[in-house]
């Protein structure tokens, strides 16, 4: 829904594999996910802890660390290439100046020795940024956006700010760099509901003031909802549905999705009827390898779920891998967890 701006890059990742080693080998955290990211749009990806949802995130800074790799898959974006085939220098100009991030971690990871507005001068300096004046004066004001005093906290060490405060600060320096695809795990866990919505809306305005193409990362439905225009839903390590946030959350076609929006408790109504969907997220080592991934939480589970990979069905402008999702039958409301998992992959 946000204004397709000229400058705004697309992002294609295509057949991404992520996989950690582990004692019982290399096991996949992201399996051959397939993900647009259209010019302009701030897409949502969604899941459970565990799911992938933060590798996916690193995936785009080609940024997994070890005992993580990339073993598969393109992370193209218009303009930059294959950001998966960068190296060295080109790729650490390539974070911050061309993909601004901030991480599940950032707020921990200042480093504590030296102020904000310090770090914001070596951030700049390390982009090769000649009006580091201007930077400074671009940080306070998205500061002084996000409720802060913007001058002081630059001012500030580490330790003398809150939690929310050093998010905010993250989400200073995912932008300042004026770069056009901003990546986002979770900005607004530590925040408060009053602030987090605040900080919600600024960020909605910076990404349509400066044509931005956005990632957020959230394991909060609620975010995706305020915030953005595409949904994708992740469940160990696949993507299983994706597509318009309203059409995702209004009707959702897999039973992953189904189960997840079950699980939020309403405001109104019989706080009773909000049901936890059963069982557990699957971790590395008991993500089924064949078969969907879901299917040992699925209530409408056929044999086919134990052996067959998902199909990826596209149904208009929603992409659903389910072996349930395509038939009509599975497509009424089948109340409950819903069908078989699938992704949008290989
Ligand atoms: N450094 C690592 N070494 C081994 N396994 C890892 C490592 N980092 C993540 N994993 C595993 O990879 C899987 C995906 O983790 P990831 O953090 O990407 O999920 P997530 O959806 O972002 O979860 P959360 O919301 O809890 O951050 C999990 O099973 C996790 O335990």
């Amino acid at each position: 829904m946000s204004v397709t701006d000229q400058r705004a890059p697309g992002v294609r990742i295509s057949d991404l594999s992520v996989v950690y080693r582990t004692q019982a080998g290399e096991l996949p955290a992201v399996r051959g996910v397939d993900l647009e990211l259209m010019p302009g749009t701030i897409t949502g990806v969604v899941g459970e802890s565990g799911s992938g949802k933060s590798t996916l995130a690193l995936s785009m800074l080609n940024a997994v660390q070890p005992p993580g790799r990339i073993s598969s898959g393109s992370v193209e974006i218009d303009g930059l290439g294959d950001v998966v085939a960068l190296r060295g220098d080109d790729l650490r100009k390539t974070r911050g100046r061309h993909v601004g991030y901030v991480f599940q971690a950032a707020q921990n990871s200042l480093n504590p020795l030296k102020t904000i507005g310090k770090q914001l001068l070596d951030l700049g300096r390390s982009h090769d940024v000649d009006d580091l004046p201007g930077l400074v004066k671009e940080a306070r004001s998205l500061l002084d956006r996000m409720g802060l005093d913007g001058a002081r906290v630059l001012d500030s060490y580490q330790h003398e700010l809150s939690g929310g405060m050093r998010q905010r600060v993250g989400i200073m320096l995912a932008l300042v760099l004026n770069a056009h695809v901003v990546v986002l795990d979770e900005p607004t866990t530590a925040l408060d509901m009053i602030t987090q919505a605040t900080i919600l809306r600024i960020i909605r305005e910076v990404h349509e003031e400066r044509g931005l193409t956005t990632l957020v990362i959230t394991h909060d439905l609620g975010v995706v909802a305020e915030i953005a225009d595409r949904l994708a839903v992740m469940y160990g390590g696949r993507l299983v549905e994706q597509g318009p946030t309203r059409e995702v959350l209004g009707a959702p076609r897999h039973p992953y999705t189904r189960g997840l929006l079950q699980a939020i408790p309403r405001l109104v109504g019989d706080i009773d009827e909000a049901r936890a969907l059963p069982g557990r997220p699957p971790t590395l080592s008991t993500v089924p390898p064949d078969g969907c991934v879901f299917r040992e939480r699925c209530a409408v589970r056929m044999d086919v779920c134990e052996t067959g990979e998902p199909p990826v069905l596209t149904i208009g402008p929603r992409v659903v891998a389910c072996h349930a999702a395509g038939d009509g039958e599975s497509q009424k409301e089948t109340v409950t967890t819903g069908p078989t998992r699938g992704e949008e992959q290989a």
